[in-house]
């Protein structure tokens, strides 16, 4: 009998399977974890953006986690697309009932620009969920609207890293691919409550980018699950979204999804000396 690791993620649905749940369980599975999800809201979305949204209860929400939590366990998990503070605060309560701790992505706006979560539920994500973060996971936009820190210099980046540490994530990474700065990179820091470290790539030149940061948050999550260090997580993430990322579908007629095929493809392709 084989054993497997596990990892839940609690987010919304794409339907269209860029972002959200359905990227997460693919990165999940090519990641070679058991993946098991919460949704908290049902996103009717395309390449072309999010054309509706239909929120859970937060008792529908809980209770799925309750199905994995009393039944299966998760080796990590990790939260998404949350929609609202009664959803939030209701996910902060089942994580820390099963004394888990999570990999937050405080996703807020779809690259198309609908609003994924509602304005005054930024609060409870400081207040409820941050506490529970094992790693939180911002672009640059999030980590300004959660530090209220404007971030236009490297200076200010660590600044707002040190005051997400402080709301209680024990280790922050802000994602670079909204760096303005920066043409030929993408790089992203990880502050672990003492010392910073980067993650930098080549920056590929694509519209394609739907759902990268679900999936970077998915890779890390499963590199927890598979109990590796955080900064191991992180470097796995930042190779596995790379590869992703490079090597593009065309699906769709706007921004596409990335390719959670191709880190598997590459590994196998590098084995047969390709
Ligand atoms: N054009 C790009 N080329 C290479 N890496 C990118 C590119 N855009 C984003 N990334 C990487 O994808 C991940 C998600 O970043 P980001 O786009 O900032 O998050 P989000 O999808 O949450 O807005 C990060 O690891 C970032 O460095
Ligand atoms: C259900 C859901 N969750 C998250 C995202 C963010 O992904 P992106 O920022 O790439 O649009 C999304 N578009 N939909």
């Amino acid at each position: 009998m084989r054993t497997v690791r596990k990892a839940l993620t609690i987010a919304g649905s794409d339907s269209g399977g860029g972002a959200g749940i359905q990227a997460d369980l693919k990165t999940f599975q090519e990641l070679g974890v058991y993946g098991t999800s919460a949704i908290t809201a049902v996103t009717a979305q395309n390449t072309l953006g999010v054309q509706d949204i239909y929120p859970m209860s937060p008792k529908m929400v809980a209770a799925q986690i309750d199905c994995i939590g009393e039944d299966i366990g998760t080796d990590a998990l990790k939260t998404g697309m949350l929609f609202s503070a009664d959803i939030i605060i209701t996910v902060a309560e089942r994580i820390n009932h099963y004394g888990w701790q999570a990999i937050v992505d405080p996703v807020m706006i779809a690259k198309g620009g609908a609003s994924l979560l509602q304005t005054e539920a930024v609060e409870a994500v400081k207040k409820y969920l941050m506490p529970c973060a094992l790693v939180v996971t911002p672009n640059i936009p999030e980590a300004e609207v959660l530090t209220g820190v404007r971030i236009s210099t490297e200076e200010d980046k660590k600044h707002a890293a040190v005051l997400l540490h402080k709301l209680g994530a024990k280790h922050v990474i802000i994602k670079g691919g909204h760096d303005e700065n920066s043409h030929d990179s993408a790089s992203d820091l990880l502050y672990n409550g003492q010392d910073f470290s980067y993650f930098t790539s080549a920056r590929i030149p694509t519209k394609n980018t739907h759902g990268t940061g679900c999936t970077f948050s998915a890779a890390l999550t499963a590199g927890i699950a598979n109990g590796e260090s955080v900064m191991d997580s992180a470097k796995l993430a930042k190779d596995f979204i790379q590869m992703a990322i490079q090597d593009d579908l065309n699906i769709g007629k706007g921004h596409g999804p990335t390719n959670h095929f191709a880190y598997n493809h590459r590994r196998v392709e590098m084995k047969n000396g390709r």
